[in-house]
């Protein structure tokens, strides 16, 4: 139902001419075995002949549209899902993504939306063996409606029946896809912390043992139950089919008179309905797991829709003169003891300043940068841009303001976005003495396999291609070399604040803090200092 549900939304009308073509095309086959068993039982076979092309003709072509329907609506579906995900994603507040876990967003954009492609791939064939079952009870009750109800009987107190055990194994699919969300959390221990694997033995077995193993273990086991269980209620469907072939061929003749013609025609429809009632069992597995994911991918489009931001299209980006925090504080909540509260904080941050924001590990400087730079809302307090308060209305606009590189930077391998030439890029490229290792083609760097500290210089490159109004560098210089580290600090950034940009800068470089205009301190959330410096060069 979820799947006919999420396919509807993608278009009423397609799905319902989808499914009705399918029905007629699985009606038509019904059909034709009703022919095939007539034309054994009479002699009128031109006439049937006749009926019998129609009908293959019918159920052909049918079968085709709704195939072609199905199969084209389907991969919208899942284009438009995929899309609507990733979209839902990056418009979802940070700290919720964080809280949220890599993995668990990877496994939805990954194996649930596979789960639910596969699936609605299968649709199609679905519906037609669907239609034919119908088709075929359809034809045994114009025979019979006494055998009709029988076999309905039988058919209910079947499902009934198999109820229980795919519930059962239902649950067990649930709790398969749980194990999938802590083996997404293991594969990426695999790569990114392969180093500390290879070069530690113990460690990698210990991760293999007692991570890796166990969670496999655990999904296997519940993938097991789950299969076994669908298999179970399957052959069980299976057996009471039988004995409804048994007792309509060895029972009902002696309770009932029932002519050899119709007999053979009940021997031979239940002979038929067996081929799609099998394939519709074999996709009981793929529904399930599906139904499963669509629901993992409802709760995440829920929790992702609860925390969006505004994502209206930003205005232009205006110069601007002071920047306010006015009792800002921000918290991480893990466990009490584990809790950090960053302020309160109360700041005015001038237009052209470059500010140093120093303080210990911990101390919440990269905390502090993600509040300036509207990544995160103040919990309480507030931030104001020349006297207008940033709310969640204009923080995309807020954002934009900010050319940023963190101290975990990600490096596009295009120039995405930017207004700029491949000429400024490499302009750019020599003065961060990139030139020998890194061309610009067509928006595009040849390479991004380079060392940390000349990664942060592309990163870098990005940051001066965006020209933003403010600058933020996270610890950029602790991977630089002396000399560029010195470059960085007493040619980039007093260049940078001669083009009338703001900077701020994340730093541990106690000796360069005389080229800053002002040094802010954190220790344990809180500022300890806010100091004019006074050797400026
Ligand atoms: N994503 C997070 N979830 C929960 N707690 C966090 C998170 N990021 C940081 N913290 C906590 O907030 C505190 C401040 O972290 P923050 O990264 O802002 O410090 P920092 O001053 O930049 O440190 P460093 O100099 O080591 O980079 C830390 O004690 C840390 O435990």
């Amino acid at each position: 139902m979820q799947l006919i549900s999420f396919l509807f939304r993608s278009s009423r009308k397609l799905v319902s001419i989808a499914i009705l073509t399918g029905f007629l095309s699985g009606a038509s086959s019904a059909g034709l075995i009703a022919l095939i068993s007539r034309a054994l039982g009479n002699g009128a076979v031109s006439q049937i002949a006749w009926a019998f092309v129609g009908l293959a003709i019918v159920s052909l072509i049918t079968s085709v549209i709704s195939q072609m329907v199905l199969i084209q609506l389907a991969q919208d579906a899942v284009f438009k899902l995929r899309l609507q995900l990733s979209r839902q994603i990056l418009s979802s507040e940070l700290r919720h993504l964080e809280q949220l876990g890599n993995a668990r967003m990877m496994a939805t954009l990954t194996e649930d939306v596979q789960a639910v492609a596969t699936a609605v791939s299968s649709f199609p064939f679905l519906c037609i063996d669907l239609a034919t079952v119908v088709g075929c009870f359809v034809y045994i009750g114009s025979l019979s409606w006494v055998v009709f109800a029988m076999v309905m009987g039988l058919f209910f107190f079947a499902f009934a029946t198999c109820q229980w055990m795919l519930n059962q194994a239902r649950r067990r699919m649930v709790f398969a896809r749980e194990d999938q969300d802590v083996l997404f959390r293991h594969f990426r221990s695999i790569t990114d912390g392969i180093k500390e694997m290879k070069l530690h033995y113990p460690r990698r077995q210990v991760f293999l043992r007692d991570e890796l193993e166990t969670a496999s273990a655990s999904f296997r086991r519940h993938n097991i139950h789950a299969l076994v269980l669908f298999a179970s209620a399957g052959s069980w469907g299976k057996l009471i089919f039988f004995f409804a072939i048994g007792f309509v061929m060895f029972a009902l003749p002696g309770i009932v008179s029932i002519p050899p013609e119709t007999l053979s025609g009940y021997v031979l429809t239940f002979t038929y309905l067996m081929l799609p009632l099998d394939k519709m069992v074999l996709k009981l597995p793929i529904l399930s797991q599906a139904s499963v994911s669509l629901q993992k991918i409802d709760m995440l489009g829920l929790s992702l829709k609860q925390k969006a931001e505004s994502t209206t299209i930003p205005s232009t980006v205006q110069t601007w003169n002071r920047l306010e925090l006015k009792s800002v504080t921000h918290s991480y909540y893990q466990s009490e003891d584990t809790k950090f509260t960053l302020g309160t904080i109360d700041l005015t941050l001038n237009a052209g300043e470059i500010v140093f924001i120093v303080g210990g590990n911990g101390s919440g400087k990269s905390t502090f940068a993600k509040l300036l730079t509207g990544l995160y809302a103040p919990e309480t307090g507030t931030i104001l841009l020349d006297g207008e308060p940033i709310t969640e209305h204009n923080r995309e606009w807020y954002r934009q303001h900010f050319s940023t590189v963190f101290a975990d930077f990600y490096l596009f391998d295009r120039l995405l976005g930017l207004d700029a030439s491949d000429e400024d890029a490499q302009r750019y490229l020599q003065q961060l003495q990139l030139e020998h290792k890194v061309q610009v083609v067509d928006g595009r760097l040849s390479t991004t396999e380079l060392s940390q500290g000349q990664r942060k210089r592309l990163a870098l490159l990005t940051a001066y291609l965006e020209d933003r109004p403010i600058y933020l560098f996270d610890e950029w210089a602790s991977d630089q070399d002396p000399i560029f580290r010195e470059l960085f600090y007493t040619e980039f950034l007093p260049k940078l604040k001669h083009r009338g940009k703001t900077v701020w800068v994340i730093s541990h470089d106690d000796h360069y803090f005389q080229f800053s205009d002002r040094v802010i301190k954190l220790d344990y959330g809180k500022v300890e200092y806010d100091r004019v410096t006074s050797e400026h060069p």
